[in-house]
């Protein structure tokens, strides 16, 4: 890997990481590598930039972001013939991926993981033309990653999200949906209070969400929570820290790699913390579709 191209949002996050990535690539330039440098000026432009670097004969991107931001690398990279690996410098607010990953943090780290190469192929998630690598959403809490306010976000970081979720709670007054599920192995009709698809395990900085998902066995982790009370919902929310959230009688959790969830109420999807449109949707699993760092 000679040639590696940082994408950095530079609205991610709470703190600027300039200082941090400029040490990287100064390291990387003492170090006989040749780099390229890109910021992003809004939605989309980190896809596009991808797809760009892909055909100009780079070895690798240095994603410099948010989930929001790795997401649109890999919707870049998918839509690339020729993929190059990836690696992350999380930036973002929650950074779930990256912390799934448990990807370094310092320069050293991150130098040393660039300089050994090592690569694993991992699965994408898929919803129409849409990609994500943690998980799409729907229902209760699940749309608090993107209507927390950017400048909430900014001063308070995580918590911005947590307030959020329990402003919507009150608002909400837990308000059903009714689905039909379908996989090749279930066929659910259910009122549910929410539904995660999930890729990785971590999810809105909770690392045992979907306990036993992995990014490497060709498959989803779909966990639905049914129609339940106040005091129920508490005791879930309590168990999801040890993941023992999915014995509760008011959950369901399965494995599939295709599922189809329609509903007659008009309900949006959350995909890695952006919208990705409503029901009804179609959910598959992309097997080794990309290639990151370990
Ligand atoms: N220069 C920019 N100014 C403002 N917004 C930008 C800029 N560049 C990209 N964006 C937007 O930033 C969003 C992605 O932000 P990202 O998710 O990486 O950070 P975050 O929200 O702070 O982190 P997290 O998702 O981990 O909470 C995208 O929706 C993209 O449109």
């Amino acid at each position: 890997m000679e040639r590696i191209k940082f994408i950095i949002n530079p609205s991610s996050g709470r703190q600027s990481m300039d200082r941090k990535v400029d040490s990287l690539i100064k390291k990387l330039l003492n170090n006989g590598y040749i780099v390229g440098k890109y910021y992003t000026k809004g939605k989309d432009d980190a896809t596009r930039e991808t797809i760009k670097t892909c055909k100009s004969g780079y070895d690798l991107i240095v994603v410099c972001g948010g989930d929001g931001t790795v997401n649109e690398v890999v919707r870049g990279l998918m839509a690339s013939e020729k993929k190059i690996p990836l690696t992350i410098i999380s930036c973002g607010t929650v950074n779930d991926f990256a912390r799934y990953l448990n990807l370094p943090r310092t320069i050293n780290g991150i130098y040393e993981l660039i300089k050994r190469e090592k690569i694993m192929s991992i699965d994408v998630g898929k919803l129409d033309d849409k990609y994500f690598v943690n998980v799409a959403a729907g229902g209760l809490l699940t749309n608090v990653a993107h209507t927390a306010q950017p400048e909430m976000k900014a001063i308070l970081g995580r918590v911005a999200y947590y307030l959020e979720g329990l402003r919507e709670l009150m608002v909400d007054k837990l308000e059903p949906i009714e689905v039909e599920i379908k996989t090749s192995e279930v066929f659910l009709k259910e009122d549910i209070l929410l539904f995660l698809i999930s890729n990785s395990s971590s999810i809105g900085g909770f690392k045992k969400l979907a306990p036993t998902a992995e990014i490497v066995d060709g498959l989803l982790d779909v966990v639905i929570v049914k129609k339940a009370e106040i005091g129920e919902l508490a005791n879930i929310f309590i168990s999801i820290f040890k993941g023992k959230h999915i014995n509760h009688p008011k959950v369901i959790y399965f494995k599939t790699d295709s599922i189809e969830i329609n509903s007659k109420n008009s309900i949006a999807i959350d995909i890695d913390g952006e919208y990705g449109g409503r029901l009804p949707a179609k959910f598959d699993v992309i097997k080794n579709a990309i290639e990151i760092l370990v």
